[in-house]
């Protein structure tokens, strides 16, 4: 997926604007920024749910972006859920991918319904329903946030795994998750997006490089050259 000039305001108040933005086939993405750069919003641009305003997106067949863990339905089970989504998006569910994704999570919701799922259960079904849902381009937003350790390192495995089937692209503001799961980074800043490759030999050494990115305002030297 790629994008040229991409642009994008509310009101008068341009959020970003001619950006340019190259998401390589094979490969995991972080996307760091201050609060309010506008990560979420680029997002849902890239994803479709917002217009842009200018710019063109290129590759994009088939993108998924998962939100929140705010799951509609909430009287249904785990099962349940997954048959209504996917006869509503008219796709088959590819039933031992769903089996093998539900083992590897160690994800049992049994016979609860959504309604008592703790937050990590919901998010777990999330990502479930993302990863059967077999996109071209997987956008997630602060995935992690609701996720212990061990289930953490579950999914990372199932998303290094599956960056050979699809774009995985994902905000956060943890270096540690950055550090762990993303071959390239993306800082974002007013109007310019920097790439980098995540080659740092410790969590706290890109935790030190992005806490520079983000008090060097308006710095116009790319991170490629330093
Ligand atoms: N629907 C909207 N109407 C007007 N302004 C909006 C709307 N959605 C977002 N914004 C503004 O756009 C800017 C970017 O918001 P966005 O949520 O994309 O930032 P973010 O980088 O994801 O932030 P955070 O790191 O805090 O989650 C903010 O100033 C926000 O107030």
């Amino acid at each position: 997926m790629r994008a040229e000039k991409l642009s994008k305001k509310f009101g008068d108040t341009y959020i970003f604007k001619n950006i340019d933005l190259e998401f390589k086939q094979g490969k995991i993405y972080s996307i760091f920024g201050r609060n309010g750069v506008g990560k979420t919003t680029l997002l849902n641009v890239l994803n479709g749910t917002l217009a842009s305003d200018g710019g063109e997106i290129y590759d994009a067949e088939k993108v998924i972006l998962l939100e929140d863990n705010e799951l509609p339905f909430e009287f249904m089970t785990a099962n349940e859920f997954i048959d209504t989504t996917f006869t509503f998006k008219n796709q088959k569910i590819d039933l031992q991918e769903k089996e093998k994704l539900f083992k590897q999570l160690h994800f049992q919701p049994e016979n609860k319904i959504i309604k008592d799922f703790s937050k990590g259960m919901k998010s777990k079904l999330c990502i479930i329903i993302a990863l059967l849902s077999k996109p071209q381009v997987l956008l997630l937003d602060e995935p992690f946030s609701d996720i212990d350790v061990v289930s953490f390192g579950e999914i990372t495995e199932i998303l290094k795994h599956k960056k050979k089937e699809m774009q995985i692209i994902f905000s956060t503001h943890v270096s540690k998750i950055a550090f762990e799961l993303s071959d390239d980074i993306m800082y974002l800043k007013e109007n310019q997006a920097l790439f980098f490759e995540n080659n740092f030999r410790k969590a706290d050494e890109l935790e030190s490089y992005i806490l520079k990115k983000m008090s060097s305002v308006d710095s116009n030297v790319s991170l490629l050259s330093e």
